[in-house]
């Protein structure tokens, strides 16, 4: 009898509900609602992605960090609505402690440098790739898990920094083809914003929950806007100021508007001027409706974005100097940003710029008959120390052999036939060739 079902239609897509494991103790084959598999050909993919976020941060002379996908829940609360900290995925243990599946990774790597002190040397440039976890409601079909590639530099007060992490981005796109006229990536200041409600004498305590307001531009209508805003207690001469600031697209007119000494202008300015040094200043543009959704940021954010305007956000981050004194420590600087590995692969897809996914064996080793299965085991560990992969059959007819052989694009194929053996030989074909010569067994390399 049937131990699983996959009882939901084959046509299963992301999020789309699979009925629950039925009465009778069948267990429903699909992962949970939200998650993804990962069978051998999309993880080949997602390995190709991973090793590009790699070597980009090998270039950037990055230092890899891990941490447990579980947190305390402390470190995600925070109070000015963002859309992360109400989907938290979050229980409680059997120890009775409030935990999460973390939602990002940044309040993770601000734990480390905490809990790291004084044995660490500024500055710290960080990566890590991880799982991050959300708890949607049920309606939305969206996707409950995605790995995140987080570049993070603690300690660098100035543009530099923000200069660095925009340079790996711009390094990420290029190694996998894409251009600046398929993507760009949209810069601001937080600090933009802080001018305006300054000059409304707006309080400061408010200053976050506007931010993640404002980040809904262009996905809420402006009249939900600007009634969130009003909500949040600022007046509506102070809400058509800040609507009005963050649809500047051009930083002169910022400067127009902020004056020449403003602290907003002049480190754009200096930002923009480090992009024409590292040469990706095509890549990046001036935007004031960019503020990001994450309460901590204080300030340059920026968001890379497809041209053609289809997709999500492909990455953000920004300047968080803040950060760390909400956990009760001293400040350090920081910034970040947090690369999703679903909207780059969707982009990737439309631009036909997937990389070849098939597998690539080197040698094939097949023995003929039973009698040589010793000896084809002996053959195979040979090539295998002498860092050949190595796929060993038996028990199949030649035919299947050789459609296998295409299959994972094997180059040889190594047969242990009992006449050539009894001479010490055995037969290699390369398939690419199709040439077929015999050779000493102890000479196979
Ligand atoms: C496109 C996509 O999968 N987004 C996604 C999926 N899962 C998440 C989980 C936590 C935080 C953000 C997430 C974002």
């Amino acid at each position: 009898r049937l131990l699983f079902s996959s009882a939901s239609s084959s046509t299963l897509t992301h999020g789309e509900d699979a009925p629950p494991a039925q009465s009778d103790g069948v267990v429903d084959v699909n992962p949970p609602r939200g998650t993804r598999d990962f069978p051998p050909e999309d993880m080949r993919l997602r390995t190709w992605l991973f090793d590009q976020f790699r070597e980009v941060s090998r270039l950037m002379a990055f230092e890899e960090v891990d941490f447990p996908v579980l947190e305390s829940e402390a470190l995600f609360i925070r109070k000015a609505g963002e859309e992360i900290t109400q989907q938290l995925y979050n229980f409680e243990d059997k120890g009775g402690r409030r935990v999460v599946l973390r939602p990002e990774i940044t309040p993770s790597l601000a734990r480390l440098v905490i809990k790291q002190g004084k044995s660490v040397s500024l500055p710290l440039k960080w990566f890590t790739i991880g799982q991050c976890w959300r708890y949607e409601r049920m309606t939305r079909g969206r996707r409950r898990e995605h790995y995140q590639w987080n570049m993070d530099i603690f300690g660098v007060p100035k543009v530099r920094a923000e200069a660095e992490l925009l340079q790996a981005i711009v390094l990420f796109f290029e190694r996998i083809g894409i251009t600046s006229t398929d993507v760009g990536i949209r810069v601001s200041s937080r600090k933009v914003l802080q001018a305006v409600l300054n000059m409304y004498s707006v309080p400061e305590h408010l200053f976050a929950a506007v931010c993640v307001i404002v980040d809904k531009l262009g996905k809420l209508s402006r009249d939900e806007i600007e009634r969130e805003l009003i909500s949040t207690g600022l007046s509506s001469e102070a809400v058509q100021g800040i609507i009005e600031v963050l649809s500047l697209k051009s930083l002169s007119k910022l400067e127009e508007v902020l004056g020449p000494q403003d602290g907003a202008v002049a480190d754009l300015k200096k930002l923009f001027s480090f992009a024409e040094q590292y040469g990706y200043a095509d890549w990046i543009c001036f935007d004031a409706s960019v503020v990001r959704g994450l309460a901590y940021y204080t300030g340059i954010v920026f968001e890379g974005f497809d041209r053609e305007g289809q997709l999500r956000a492909i990455c953000g981050g920004g300047r968080y100097d803040r950060l760390l004194s909400t956990f009760g420590s001293e400040d350090i600087p920081a910034c970040g940003f947090g690369f999703g590995d679903a909207v780059i692969v969707e982009l990737l897809k439309e631009k036909g710029l997937l990389p070849d996914m098939s597998r690539q064996i080197d040698d094939i080793v097949f023995p003929l008959d039973e009698a040589l299965e010793g000896p084809a085991s002996n053959i195979a560990s040979s090539l295998r120390k002498k860092g050949r992969a190595v796929d060993l059959v038996e028990d199949k007819r030649l035919k299947w052999v050789f459609k296998h052989a295409e299959r994972i694009n094997a180059s040889r194929l190594i047969l242990v036939g009992s006449s050539e053996w009894e001479r010490g030989m055995v037969r290699v074909k390369i398939l690419s060739t199709r040439e077929e010569f015999e050779v000493k067994a102890g000479e196979l390399e």
